[in-house]
């Protein structure tokens, strides 16, 4: 590995097994701290086995992570969190009978959690107002503020996906790992969701990096974009690139990739 601080994630020669299948091959990312990265690949291609080996919830059998400079690679989840990760899942985990405040709040009390445990049982009223405080600022930018008494579980799922983001941003996290975050909207909540994403991760500087199926949503929020083929890493670069090139397109052959001029006639592409 290059001994060069790299702010974001970087991954070298990581590869995942389950027995004999080879899910993720010898791959290097470099995932900046800033901005929107994709993931994106065909159905088993490998793009939840490398997430989750980024995270900590997969074992790599081979090769190296590292977090805005620490090599994270022997650590479990709950330290690469400290490190800098924040992540979501396909399916939307909120605590459903609490309010969408609570559940935003939450995300930001985790923090105070890891500096002192008594935080679970009563927080300082510096702590207290600091959370409010952020909570407020992310509801305010998922543009949710007017749910905020509503019990999470009585939500729609666009609704619930867009609290799913403000808890992620509400936390310490600088790079956010979201499992496609469009899975189950309408879309009309697809494009609200895109619009919220780069606007929220832009005022507050965070960095995300996400596994997403909607390529129009890709093309929309990504600037860069890495495709995964079979576990193997086939293209690395601009969304402006990914969608112009033939080895991308013959990946999805089937799939619908929009073109480089689609794309563009929607405003789409982030270059
Ligand atoms: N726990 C597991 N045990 C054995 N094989 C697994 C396991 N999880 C995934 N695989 C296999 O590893 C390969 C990559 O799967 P993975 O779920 O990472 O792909 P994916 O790109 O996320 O797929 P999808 O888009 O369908 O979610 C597939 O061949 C899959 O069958």
């Amino acid at each position: 590995m290059s001994s060069d601080t790299f702010s974001g994630l970087r991954t070298r020669g990581l590869t995942v097994r389950y027995g004999g299948v080879l899910a993720v091959d010898s791959v290097d990312l470099d995932v900046s701290g800033t901005g929107i990265t994709g993931l994106i690949g065909p159905n088993g291609a490998g793009k939840t086995s490398l997430f989750n080996a980024c995270a900590g919830l997969v074992r790599a059998s081979e090769g190296t992570v590292e977090l805005f400079g620490k090599d994270v690679t022997r650590q479990k989840t709950h330290k690469r969190a400290r490190n800098g990760f924040g992540r979501t899942f396909q399916r939307v985990e909120l605590f459903k009978t609490l309010t969408v405040r609570d559940n935003v709040e939450m995300g930001h009390e985790a923090a105070y959690v890891w500096r002192h445990p008594y935080s679970l049982l009563r927080a300082l009223p510096s702590e207290r107002r600091e959370t409010r405080r952020v909570a407020e600022e992310v509801m305010e930018l998922c543009q949710i503020t007017d749910l905020a008494d509503r019990v999470a579980g009585s939500l729609s799922t666009g609704e619930q996906r867009m609290v799913e983001l403000a808890r992620v941003l509400a936390g310490p996290a600088r790079l956010l790992l979201l499992d496609e975050p469009s899975s189950g909207l309408t879309s009309l909540e697809r494009g609200r969701f895109a619009e919220i994403l780069l606007d929220a991760t832009n005022a507050l500087g965070r960095g995300v990096f996400v596994v997403e199926h909607d390529m129009d949503l890709v093309a929309r929020i990504c600037t860069n974009v890495y495709v995964l083929n079979f576990g193997k890493l086939i293209f690395a670069g601009s969304m402006k690139d990914a969608l112009a090139s033939e080895t991308v397109q013959r990946s999805y052959l089937g799939e619908s990739v929009p073109t480089v001029d689609e794309a563009a006639s929607e405003g789409a592409v982030n270059a």
